[in-house]
Formats: C-alpha cells, sequence, structure tokens
C-alpha cells in the first residue's frame, strides 16, 4: 500500500479549526491522551511522548494529476454559490487527515514506532479540476439492492447540479453491462426529485456483465469524465480495474466508489448506508415470529435475514429484538444434534419458555446443509456461491426432531423468510442523511480530482479511501469480541464448541 508519512499529532491539533467541530480531530486524540484509564494506569509521560511523536501512515490517494500533469486547476464554484460563504477552514487541504484508529491502549501492545494509519478528509476544497461546464458524470448502480441506492443517486444528481453546476449528468442503466449495451439517461434535479422516497435502484442494477474494456471504451466514447459507481464488494472490485484501466490510458476521468452494501460486509468504513433501515425492518419480522411462537404450544418462530457471508444484520436485529433466544451467523459453526447443540438447547428453552424464536443468517450453515454436487457448483452471474436455503432446510430439520423425540406433543414452527422485504424499501431517515453526505463526498473528491477511491466515515468522519484498500478489505463479525458475547449473553444460546 503507497503512503507516506506526516507530521506528529501536535501539528494537527494546532490545525484544527473549531473545537466544537463533529470532525475536529484533535476532540479523539485529546480524549484518548486525557481519558481516565490513560492517566491513572501505567501510562508514562514517556509514552504519552512517544504517541504524540508517532508519524501518520497517510494512504496516498490517487489524483489525476499523477498522470496528467499539466491539468488545469480551476476555483471552486462554492465561492460563489449564495448558500455558501466559505469562510476560513471551510475548505480543505491536504494535511485534513482521519485515523483510522482512535482507540489505543497505551499500557499494552502499543509499539512507539508504529505509525498511525491515516486517510485524508472528505469535503470540498479551494481548486478543482473539473470546469463544470465540461463535466459529463455517469452514475451506475451494481449487484443486490440495499435501502437508500435511490437516496444516494438522487443526491450526486443534486449535488452535481446545485453545488458545482454541473449540468451533463447521465445514469448508467442496469449495472456494469449497461455501460456497453443501453442508452445512458440524462439525470436532472426535477427528474430524480422524489426519487430517494422509492425502494429500489430507479437506474435498475444487475450481477455478472463485467466487461472491462467494452466498459472503459463506453466511458470513452460517451465522453464521460466523471464515473460514480454505487455498489458493494464485488462492484468495488470491478471500480479498481476500470480504474486501473482508465489510469493506463492516461484518461482525465475520475472514478469514485459509493459502498452499498445491506450486509454490511465491506470493510474499513463504519457501516454501510440502508443497514440500520434493514436491521429496523427486520425487528417487524422478529416480532411476528415471537407473537405466532408465543401463541402456540411449544412454539418456534423461526426468521431468515440476510447475510450472505457476514451475519451483522442477524446481529444487530437480535440485539435490537431482545426476544431472540438462538441467533446462528455465518463466522461461526453449529450443529443440531448431541450435547451442546441446537435441538438440546431449544428442549430445555420449550420447557422453561413454552416457545423459542431463532434467528438465522442466510449464509449460517452451509457446511451442513446437504447438497448435491450441481448445487455446490452454482454460481449467480457474478460468481457468488448461490446458497441452499437455510430457514426451510432448518425448519424441516426441527419438525423431524420433534416428531421423532416427542411424538405425542404439540409443536409448531413458524417460519418467516422476509428477505427482500429488508432491503426493498426506501432508507430510514439516519439512513438518508449518510446517503447525502457520502454522494457530496464523492462530488468534492471527483471534482477536486482526486480518483480511484471510494468514500465512507471512518468513526464518525468522512474519509476518502482509495478503491483498493476497500476492495481488499471484509467486515466480519469478529465472534471473539465482546458484541458476539453480548449476544449469546441476551439470548443463552450455547458456544457450540464440541467438549
Ligand atoms: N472481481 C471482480 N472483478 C470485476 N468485476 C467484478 C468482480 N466481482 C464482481 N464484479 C462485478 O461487480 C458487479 C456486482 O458484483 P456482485 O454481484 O458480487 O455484487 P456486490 O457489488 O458485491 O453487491 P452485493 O453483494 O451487496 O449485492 C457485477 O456486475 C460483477 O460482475
Ligand atoms: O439479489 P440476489 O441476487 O437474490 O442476491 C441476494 C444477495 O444479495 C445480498 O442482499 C447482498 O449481497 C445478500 O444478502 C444476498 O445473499
Ligand atoms: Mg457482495
Amino acid at each position: 500500500m503507497e503512503s507516506s508519512s506526516w507530521s506528529p499529532l501536535s501539528l494537527l491539533i494546532a490545525k484544527c479549526r473549531s473545537p466544537s467541530s463533529p470532525h475536529c480531530y484533535s476532540s479523539a486524540a485529546a480524549m484518548a491522551i486525557s481519558s481516565p484509564e490513560a492517566t491513572n494506569s501505567s501510562m508514562t509521560q514517556n509514552s504519552e511522548e512517544t504517541l504524540l511523536s508517532r508519524p501518520f501512515d497517510l494512504q496516498k490517494l490517487p489524483h489525476v494529476t499523477d498522470y496528467l500533469p499539466d491539468l488545469k486547476s480551476y476555483i471552486n464554484p462554492l465561492d460563489n454559490n449564495s448558500f455558501y460563504h466559505p469562510s476560513d477552514g471551510f475548505y480543505l487541504t491536504q494535511s485534513d487527515i482521519i485515523l483510522r484508529q482512535t482507540i489505543i491502549d497505551l499500557s499494552g501492545s502499543f509499539s512507539s514506532s508504529a505509525s498511525q494509519l491515516a486517510y485524508h478528509r472528505a469535503g470540498p476544497r479551494k481548486q478543482i479540476f473539473f470546469d463544470p461546464s465540461s463535466t459529463r458524470a455517469a452514475i451506475v448502480t451494481c449487484g443486490g439492492l440495499c435501502p437508500g441506492m435511490n437516496t444516494v443517486i438522487r443526491e450526486l444528481v443534486v449535488g452535481l447540479w446545485e453545488l458545482y453546476g454541473v449540468r451533463q449528468i447521465y445514469g448508467v442503466v442496469s449495472g456494469y453491462r449497461g455501460f456497453y449495451s443501453r442508452e445512458p439517461i440524462e439525470l436532472n434535479p426535477k427528474l430524480v426529485h422524489h426519487w430517494h422516497k422509492r425502494g429500489g435502484t430507479a437506474l435498475q442494477t444487475s450481477r455478472g456483465g463485467f466487461d472491462l474494456n467494452k466498459i472503459v471504451d463506453a466511458i470513452q466514447n460517451r465522453g464521460f469524465n466523471q464515473v460514480y459507481i454505487i455498489g458493494g464488494d464485488g462492484t468495488m472490485r470491478g471500480a479498481v480495474k476500470i480504474f486501473d484501466e482508465i489510469r493506463r490510458r492516461k484518461l482525465n476521468i475520475g472514478v469514485a466508489g459509493i459502498p452499498k452494501t445491506v450486509d454490511n460486509d465491506v470493510g474499513i468504513i463504519d457501516r454501510s448506508f440502508g443497514f440500520q433501515t434493514a436491521v429496523e425492518m427486520a425487528q417487524q419480522a422478529i416480532n411476528a415470529a415471537h407473537v405466532e411462537a408465543e401463541s402456540a404450544v411449544n412454539g418456534i418462530g423461526l426468521v431468515k435475514l440476510m447475510g450472505r457471508s457476514t451475519g451483522h444484520i442477524a446481529l444487530h436485529a437480535t440485539l435490537s429484538s431482545r426476544d431472540v433466544d438462538c441467533c446462528l451467523i455465518p463466522e461461526t459453526e453449529f450443529y443440531l444434534e448431541g450435547k451442546g447443540g441446537l435441538f438440546e438447547y431449544l428442549e430445555k428453552r420449550l420447557k422453561e419458555n413454552g416457545h423459542a424464536v431463532l434467528v438465522v443468517a442466510e449464509g449460517a450453515g452451509q457446511d451442513i446443509i446437504p447438497r448435491t454436487e450441481a448445487q455446490k457448483q452454482e454460481r449467480d452471474e457474478s460468481g457468488n456461491p448461490v446458497f441452499l436455503d437455510v430457514g426451510l432446510w432448518l425448519k424441516s430439520e426441527l419438525k423431524n426432531w420433534w416428531s421423532r423425540d416427542h411424538p405425542n406433543d404439540l409443536f409448531t414452527v413458524k417460519y418467516i423468510d422476509p428477505t427482500y422485504m429488508i432491503r426493498a424499501i426506501p432508507a430510514n431517515a439516519t439512513d438518508s442523511l449518510y446517503c447525502t453526505l457520502l454522494a457530496h463526498s464523492a462530488i468534492h473528491g471527483v471534482m477536486a480530482g482526486y480518483t480511484g477511491f471510494v468514500c465512507g466515515p471512518i468513526n464518525g468522519n468522512y474519509a476518502y479511501i482509495p478503491l483498493k484498500e476497500v476492495a481488499e478489505a471484509k467486515n466480519e463479525v469478529n465472534v471473539k469480541d465482546h458484541k458476539w458475547a453480548w449476544v449469546r449473553s441476551v439470548t443463552n444460546q450455547p458456544d457450540f464448541i464440541r467438549k
């Protein structure tokens, strides 16, 4: 990873403009230094000094001038925007950075020589490298749906139009394949005005169809010089290739990725947009499962939630609901029969409470569901493995178990599969605001000439992160940390470790 070392923390503190600003970097640093644990533990004056002198490992952001050094720059039109009166500190500079890690244990494995990973802070720059009158922006959505996609598109259009005066904005229809197989649609604020109220993506999306040369040829031939790519991990891997090819051809085109994934499996950023909305919607399914289970004799409410390879939705929905007796996620194995298994646990719960609620992420248990050779090979158009329905399988296993062990007792399993319902809805208020900040961050970055980056919040502050880094990072549930322990303590479920 390319990086450049930066000045010590003291410089950063000096640069902080407004102590009350939520984006003030010094507040996090100051908190870390003056927290009670830090002052009364083994932290010495020495370790404080070493912290202050640690260099920053600032992740280098690609810029169009890296390979087109003679590009002309322009004064940011926000200078003349009647809604903004850029004052001191309004524009960000190279020295505005965000630290990846804000929690540091000064007494533990702290190494004074290790540098602090840092990223450029997102926001408007004084100088821009695209003339708004000749800017031609393309927006594309790829992969599965996620609440808030339409909000991001809307805010990209409105932001480009209102903030920078860009008038040529196009929507690429139906994902990556749309670049070379469909006519783009012209977008303007009037057209997209209500889009944030609709779930899904008004531009349509698809999986597969990634043909690098055809895509970059189409971008070039259609005269696009800014490309905004909204998608998940697969999309970001594709975006890295597009950016690399654009750079190889030395084209004056900026590429920004806007991470979208209902599963929240994209790494580095705090969380992905739409995730909170999906968790909220999942509550309805869990509530219904609880009511059904409670109202039956030996009732089990079983809810399957999205989460291809990560269980964040199931975990957060479980923690928020508190009606869940067992949460199964892809990051940790489980088994059905025998000591410490699911059946033994459910038997106990049914005896104690008369009912139980089970939440399972779609990617959980895939290793133990029997499948044919053909099923093992099945892939979707993007190459993602196709899963068997863990909910249906569990329902059938639960029924078999009960009729085998308790043939004379009543038993009910109510299976609720809200899969698409939790992602095919508009974003809630929090996610909507988040989508707006993402879109504006992306616009400011691209206008300023940055390229090959993703924007997203890191510890609550919006940053520009190299695309490649995001495409390689994965956010999995850490089943060794306190959050998973919390889930287990809320549900009482076993650890499924065979003793
Ligand atoms: N390694 C890759 N290189 C190039 N393109 C890729 C790669 N992986 C996926 N893509 C392309 O990215 C697009 C979206 O990928 P995918 O279907 O995996 O969804 P995603 O972006 O991961 O979103 P989500 O998983 O949240 O639905 C598809 O058009 C796919 O062909
Ligand atoms: O839209 P499709 O192809 O059915 O994809 C479903 C998948 O998309 C996601 O919603 C996001 O990756 C997963 O949770 C789920 O496995
Ligand atoms: Mg994906």
